[in-house]
């Protein structure tokens, strides 16, 4: 695993050789701005931590000149122009291809703003020592740099050989409705390419069909219903017993209702893991921040929650002060509960102060649909945790690491904009 987020010091001394090229000072080799778009390469060494200025008008006029030619730029560090810090352009700032990043990574690079100008981001290793950097670091302070090549070492659930069916995770899906029917056949097919054991819907004739279609090994739990469950915004008027599945998914494509205590009241005492999606969040977020807090510290087992930035918006208000990964801890220990917030750079956040942010992202993957792959995966992976007794928050960085390898291989394969369901195959494959 990476480290990142310090602020190494560099002396501004290092800079001044580079800089006097347009300030007349005395580099010899250079006397004038290179012409942009010439085809030559760049590489961008002039500014790089703590930059909280803009660039000096001649070289805010290179950098722009050179982002309409479509320069092609590599920068040392940090792209000149940006703040690290925060990850936001300071004005005009060189656009690079790719950033090599000098022994740590720095924050404001994740963050959304920067990554434009970042590109493809690259950690160098010079040599500073392990001991050194743990001098350096804070580590309860800060999110832990990861990349899918940490997939192999992120925690799994295994279950033991002998294990049958409900042995090897029994996961129930609260999922889809008739206006999103389709979000519950891309959670079930998240659900499917984690290789739990026991997969099963509670849903209405209509979604159950379409699942069906494509998933017959799956089961319904409100299939004997009478009257059948409505098929609009999915409402339950009286839960399966919870206490025969180890995780239950609730949310993707459930549409708006509104939050009824009661009913959501065995959800509470469920003692397996609960995870909330779309509008499972979005239910819950109809009631006070403070209420909603109240009613997640009162789970009885544990909670993974996976909005995107207008879910947690929506559901967290108040948690609205830092970056991604810190807003996502920020809410984590609020409500004693393990956060994914996705995004470009996704960030996964624990109640115990635990917190990751994956350092790489598949924009052309991000297509609508793909959340509820993701939160099928990882309810059904958190179920297998489950079913074999060693439930972790790592096991939800490791289902993010692979819901993204899987796309970034698609993409890698030539498949330049996977869809949802792909990347749900292309996890199944993997898992095999
Ligand atoms: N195959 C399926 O069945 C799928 C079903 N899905 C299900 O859909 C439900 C809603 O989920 P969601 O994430 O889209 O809703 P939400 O949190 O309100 O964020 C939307 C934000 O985006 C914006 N926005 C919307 N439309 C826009 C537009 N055309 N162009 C531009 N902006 C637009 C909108 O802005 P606003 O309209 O408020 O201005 C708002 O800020 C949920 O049940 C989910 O599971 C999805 O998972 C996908 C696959
Ligand atoms: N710019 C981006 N680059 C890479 N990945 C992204 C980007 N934007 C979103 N994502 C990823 O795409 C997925 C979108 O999930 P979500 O917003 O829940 O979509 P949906 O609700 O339509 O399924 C998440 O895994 C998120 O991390």
């Amino acid at each position: 695993m990476w480290r990142f987020g310090v602020r190494l010091p560099v002396t501004s001394r290092l800079l001044l050789p580079i800089y006097s090229t347009w300030t007349g000072w005395t580099c010899p080799a250079c006397r004038s701005p290179p012409p942009p778009g010439q085809g030559q390469l760049w590489i961008d060494a002039l500014f790089g931590l703590g930059q909280s200025r803009p660039l000096p008008a001649p070289l805010a006029a290179l950098a722009h000149e050179a982002r309409l030619a479509g320069q092609c730029i590599w920068a040392v560090d940090v792209p000149s122009g940006l703040d690290d810090h925060h990850g936001r352009p300071l004005g005009a700032c060189f656009y690079s291809q790719r950033t090599f990043c000098l022994g740590l990574y720095k924050r404001g690079l994740l963050q959304s703003d920067a990554l434009a100008a970042v590109g493809q981001l690259e950690r160098l290793d010079f040599g500073v020592p392990n001991w050194v950097l743990d001098m350096v670091q804070q580590p309860e302070s800060l999110p832990r740099g990861v990349t899918t090549a940490d997939r192999t070492t992120a925690p799994w659930p295994e279950p033991p050989s002998a294990a049958d069916k409900y042995g090897r995770g029994r996961l129930l899906l609260l999922a889809g409705s008739q206006r999103y029917p389709g979000a519950a056949v891309l959670a079930t097919a998240g659900a499917d390419a984690s290789g739990a054991g026991a997969v099963t819907l509670y849903v209405g004739p209509d979604v159950a069909r379409r699942v069906s279609d494509g998933y017959p090994h799956v089961l319904n739990a409100a299939a004997a219903l009478s009257p059948p469950l409505e098929s609009g915004p999915l409402v339950w008027r009286q839960l399966p017993d919870l206490t025969r599945h180890d995780a239950v998914l609730l949310g993707p494509g459930m549409d708006y209702a509104p939050f009824v205590a009661h009913a959501w009241e065995p959800l509470q005492k469920f003692a397996g893991l609960l995870v909330l999606d779309a509008d499972g969040l979005n239910r819950l977020a109809a009631t006070p921040e403070s209420e909603a807090v109240a009613w997640l510290q009162g789970r009885c087992g544990p909670t993974w929650i996976t909005p995107h930035i207008r879910e947690f918006d929506r559901l967290f208000p108040n948690c609205c002060h830092g970056d991604h990964a810190e807003r996502a801890a920020a809410a984590a220990r609020a409500a004693g509960i393990t956060v994914l917030l996705k995004g470009p750079r996704t960030a996964v956040a624990a109640a115990d102060g635990r917190c990751w942010q994956l350092l790489e992202g598949v924009p052309t993957a991000a297509r609508a649909g793909l959340g509820d792959v993701l939160a099928g995966f990882a309810a059904g992976r958190g179920a297998m945790a489950v079913a074999t007794g060693d439930l972790d928050h790592g096991q939800l960085v490791r289902a993010a690491l692979d819901h993204l390898h899987a796309a970034r291989q698609l993409v890698e394969g030539g498949w330049r904009q996977p869809s949802p369901p792909m990347v749900a195959e292309h996890l199944r494959q993997q898992g095999e």
